[in-house]
């Protein structure tokens, strides 16, 4: 339904060049929720741009439920939607009317725009919003209105530039009740970018990971998580020697991927802790090597990220916190 094929983008500033996209190709299935996930400055507001015809490439192709986005924008422009992350509605327009207004733009008779506009109401829970205006709804209920905005002329696919920015961790998570119920109960395909390293985590089904300008990973969280940071046993001996012996004990094992000893801990990164933690204490207990704690820890995807460029999520930017981690009410630039 997406495809971006060897997509490229340069700003000139001044004298310089910004290479702000170098090399982005990925596909998203019909009826898919993918997102896309990288540092401040990765490239994923271009990239989204681009394939929503906002930006030419300057190389590359998009493809948009089967055209070419260079040769046919407008029917491109047709089959989708697109959320900036700016609001998309005039401060004092009703919300109804501004939705008929919107159809209306898309060539909608009047009747099927106030048709519409009551439908993406109710698909969004914003029916009882109808008649108020954007400047008096809270910052949930705006992005609701944003996406009804974007789903008023019926689009096949649906673009979302870091939909829950800014929003508190409830609102957070009431928007993602309703763009996961697009994607089950309307069939849309839903491609959205996001600062939140576990939102993405539990609720995307796919996630492509950009860092200057590149794809670094596309797969499921799971077998991200499982490619390429490995789960995690800590155990704690009662000294040094014993951690250094239960180290050795570890690096025989087989699918360990990294072994270290720090003081009287030993951290063992492993394929499917699951099976891994209780042979290695076996092992450990056979070897008369004594324990005093031991416990697991599956890798989050800021470990995937550390792994693929060796810096973490946070430090990268700003805005790269969990969303649990986040005060209610917090706003970002
Ligand atoms: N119109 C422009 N002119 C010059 N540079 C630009 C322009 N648009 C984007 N850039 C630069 O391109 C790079 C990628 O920016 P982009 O907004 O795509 O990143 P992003 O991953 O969406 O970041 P964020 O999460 O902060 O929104 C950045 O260095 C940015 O400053």
């Amino acid at each position: 339904m997406i495809r971006a094929e060897g997509l490229r983008r340069t700003f000139k500033v001044g004298k310089g060049t910004i290479e702000a996209v170098r090399e982005v190709s990925f596909d998203v299935a019909a009826g898919e929720l993918l997102a896309l996930l990288g540092p401040n400055g990765a490239g994923k507001s271009t990239t989204l741009r681009m394939l929503t015809t906002l930006l030419p490439p300057t190389a590359g192709r998009v493809h948009i439920a089967g055209f070419d986005a260079a040769r046919e924008p407008g029917r491109v422009r047709k089959a989708i939607g697109y959320v900036g992350q700016k609001n998309a509605s005039g401060e004092n327009h009703r919300i109804r009317e501004e939705l008929i207004t919107q159809g209306r733009c898309y060539g909608l008779r009047l009747r099927d725009a106030r048709r519409r506009a009551d439908e993406v109401l109710e698909i969004l829970g914003i029916s009882d919003l109808a008649a108020r205006v954007p400047g008096s709804l809270s910052g949930g209920q705006r992005r609701r209105v944003d996406i009804a905005l974007g789903l008023i002329h019926n689009p096949s696919v649906l673009f979302l530039d870091e939909p829950t920015t800014g929003l508190d961790p409830h609102s957070r998570a009431g928007l993602w009740d309703q763009i996961q119920h697009l994607r089950r109960e309307h069939g849309i395909t839903i491609l959205l970018t996001t600062h939140y390293l576990d939102e993405a985590d539990q609720m995307a089904e796919r996630i492509v990971i950009v860092d200057q300008g590149r794809v670094i990973a596309n797969g499921t969280a799971a077998a991200l998580k499982a490619d390429l940071a490995g789960d995690w046993m800590h155990i704690t001996t009662p000294d040094t020697d014993s951690a250094h012996a239960a180290a050795r004990v570890a690096g025989q094992m087989a699918g360990v991927l990294e072994v270290t000893a720090e003081g009287q801990t030993v951290h063992v990164r492993i394929a499917d802790v699951d099976a891994a933690l209780p042979a290695y204490l076996r092992l450990l207990h056979h070897n008369a090597i004594t324990v005093t704690h031991a416990c697991m820890r599956r890798p989050s995807l800021d470990d995937v990220f550390i792994n693929l460029t060796g810096r973490r999520l946070e430090d990268t930017g700003h805005a790269y916190e969990t969303a649990s981690a986040e005060p209610i009410g917090a706003t970002h630039a």
